[in-house]
């Protein structure tokens, strides 16, 4: 049996459209509505026919929802839960799927005091952004960390479990701190570095943009791909998770300074065991089936 009926989707970009796409793929019998705050990315999302019905008004949207999904950046949670208030019927669910938690959970505890909240986060997501770019599989075999407060429902947060599972993806549970803290590290502190790097290359007087894309095949390629990520997200999840991204980064910014420290001494010992270390880290993850973060790419626009 499926857990939710009746799905309303708020934010119909990468992750609401691709929410979409594999509801329609798996759950071919929910009834899908959706709202963007955007006219254009409502309009590109009929087009798409992502949804049985997109709505001009957030609380249209939401009238007879048995499940409610915040699909929006995380410093627009606490907004866009309000517009729908009014209208949400006592007994729906809502649910997000903000990149960092802590905060998240705060706006939604305030804005629907009354309601059962299931803070999610799936870790699956490209650099891409809006309707056109979501994946019916970007889910497939990929976490989606549920971090419930203590008093939600157990049959909420089953019922919203058995909803990822649904869509392909495999469940964990932990407390918000814990989980902005991990992100923190496999996240959140990797795309600062990405953003950092492609910018400070950028800015060096000798290298201008053209010859930063024309010598780029390697690694400094990889990283411009994660720099591409959405400006309103990320900046909205660095400002989020403030208190775990500076301890993450304190943290960053001693080891880089040791490495530093080797280097200028020509200390090629420590260089070698810390890169023998983390060479080993990843094999392991290829070993174990994880060889990357991101899904099978040839099948993105299905
Ligand atoms: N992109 C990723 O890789 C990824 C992965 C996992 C989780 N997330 C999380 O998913 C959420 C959405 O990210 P995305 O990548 O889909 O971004 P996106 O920019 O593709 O889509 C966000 C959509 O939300 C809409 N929106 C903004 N404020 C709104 C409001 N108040 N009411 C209704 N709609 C509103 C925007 O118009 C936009 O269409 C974010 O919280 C992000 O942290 C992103
Ligand atoms: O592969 C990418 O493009 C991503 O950045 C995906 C990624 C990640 O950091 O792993 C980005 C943010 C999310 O909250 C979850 C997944």
């Amino acid at each position: 049996m499926l857990p939710f009926q009746r799905v309303t989707i708020i934010g119909l970009g990468l992750i609401g459209s691709s929410i979409a796409r594999a509801v329609r793929r798996h759950m071919p019998t929910v009834r899908l509505s959706g709202y963007d705050a955007d006219p254009d990315v409502r309009e590109a999302a009929r087009a798409l026919d992502l949804c049985d019905d997109v709505t001009d008004q957030p609380g249209t949207a939401v009238i007879d929802a048995d499940l409610v999904i915040l699909c929006v950046p995380v410093g627009a949670v606490g907004a866009a839960a309000a517009a729908l208030a009014e209208d949400l019927p006592a007994e729906a669910i809502v649910t997000d799927v903000g990149s960092s938690k802590s905060g998240v959970a705060r706006a939604l505890a305030d804005a629907l005091p009354r309601h059962a909240v299931v803070p999610a986060h799936p870790v699956a997501g490209t650099e891409q952004s809006g309707p056109a770019a979501g994946i019916a599989t970007l889910f497939h075999q990929r976490w989606c960390i549920l971090t419930p407060a203590a008093m939600t429902p157990p049959v909420a947060v089953a019922r919203v479990a058995a909803f990822w599972e649904g869509l392909g993806a495999e469940i964990a549970t932990m407390d918000a701190e814990r989980h902005d803290l991990v992100l923190a590290v496999t996240s959140h502190l990797p795309h600062l570095i990405a953003y950092t790097i492609v910018g400070t290359a950028s800015d060096m007087e000798r290298v201008t943009s053209g010859e930063v894309i024309k010598y780029s095949a390697g690694g400094f390629r990889d990283f411009t791909r994660i720099a591409a990520s959405d400006p309103i997200m990320w900046r909205d999840v660095f400002l989020a998770n403030r208190d775990a991204v500076l301890d993450v980064l304190d943290r960053f910014s001693a080891d880089l300074a040791g490495l530093r420290a080797a280097i200028e001494r020509g200390d090629g010992d420590t260089l070698q065991a810390l890169f023998t270390r983390t060479r080993a880290i990843r094999r392991g993850i290829v070993e174990q089936g994880q060889d990357d973060a991101r899904p099978d790419f040839g099948r993105r626009h299905d």
